[in-house]
């Protein structure tokens, strides 16, 4: 049995993705905080709803999903219920194994992921590391859940902050970017949508030539960059303007957040 405490955002999204992969309704179990949200996620994806206790004692693979400001709260109510061999898997930001590991009564596998919310259309980027009692078979079984929602890598755990600035908040940038670049559309006198349809496809085309042309991303740049041509003038202004400087400072502050939410 596959439990999701806190079935939210990710959690529904990581549900839905393993149905799609064609695991059976029957053997999964979700819980919410909220009556409503359970009734929800029961009517929509035929699963079981339990309370938190329960769903950690029968479950053989127990997905955490809650907010990390949560965490320590849930997991004082199910700590003392998680069995030895049930493989613990927490998706949530910041939060490390060994906060997990110390709030368990048994010496239990924990497997810490980092996903980002492209689960949904099956193009997650997922990371994963492996607690102190977690080995490859643990790390296995996380990425057989994992796969068929997108990509999965697997890091030490010192870089999953740096993973969660990177692609757990990823694709939060690259939103944007887009309305950004729609707004200086609207600036140019553009009807909204016909804005919005070109700056999508743009970043569409841009992600399958990274995803699949083999070339560096500088050399995908150039061969836009024509001399004395219109790309170069926007890239004068990008660089005057510190943006590279500015990603950097930002992916950095994502990180240091991160280390500070286990704390609270
Ligand atoms: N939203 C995102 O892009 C990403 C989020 N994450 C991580 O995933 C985790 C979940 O994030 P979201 O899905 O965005 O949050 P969310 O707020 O949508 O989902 C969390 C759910 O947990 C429920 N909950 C809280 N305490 C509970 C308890 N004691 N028992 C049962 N349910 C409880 C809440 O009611 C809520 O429905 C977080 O830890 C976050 O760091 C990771 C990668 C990306
Ligand atoms: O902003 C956050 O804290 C979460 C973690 C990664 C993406 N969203």
């Amino acid at each position: 049995m596959i439990a999701i405490l806190g079935a939210g955002k990710m959690g529904e999204a990581l549900l839905s993705g393993v149905l799609r992969a064609g695991r059976k309704p029957s053997g999964l179990l979700v819980t919410a905080r909220r009556e409503e949200r359970a009734a929800l996620l029961r009517d929509r994806y035929g699963v079981e709803v339990a309370g938190n206790v329960e769903a950690a004692e029968r479950a053989s693979v127990l997905v955490l999903a809650v907010k990390p400001q949560d965490m320590a709260k849930l997991l004082a109510e199910v700590g003392g219920h998680i069995k030895p061999s049930t493989l613990v898997i927490s998706m949530a930001a910041g939060i490390t194994s060994a906060f997990i590991e110390e709030r368990l009564a048994a010496d239990v596998p924990v497997v810490r992921v980092m996903s980002n919310t492209p689960v949904l259309v099956d193009e997650a980027m997922s990371v994963i590391s492996a607690g102190s009692h977690a080995g490859e078979e643990h790390l296995k079984l996380a990425e057989e859940l994992l796969t068929p929602v997108g990509k999965v890598s697997r890091i030490p755990e010192s870089l999953q902050d740096a993973a969660t600035a990177l692609s757990g908040s990823g694709p939060a940038y690259f939103y944007y970017l887009v309305e950004a670049m729609v707004d200086a559309g609207i600036l140019l006198g553009m009807p909204r949508a016909a804005a919005l349809d070109m700056v999508i496809q743009s970043a569409v085309g841009a992600a399958v030539m990274l995803r699949d042309s083999g070339e560096h991303p500088v050399l995908l740049r150039e061969a836009v960059t024509s001399p004395a041509g219109t790309t170069i003038a926007a890239i004068r202004e990008l660089e005057r303007h510190g943006v590279r400087a500015a990603v950097l400072e930002a992916i950095e502050a994502a990180r240091n957040r991160g280390r500070e939410l286990a704390g609270g």
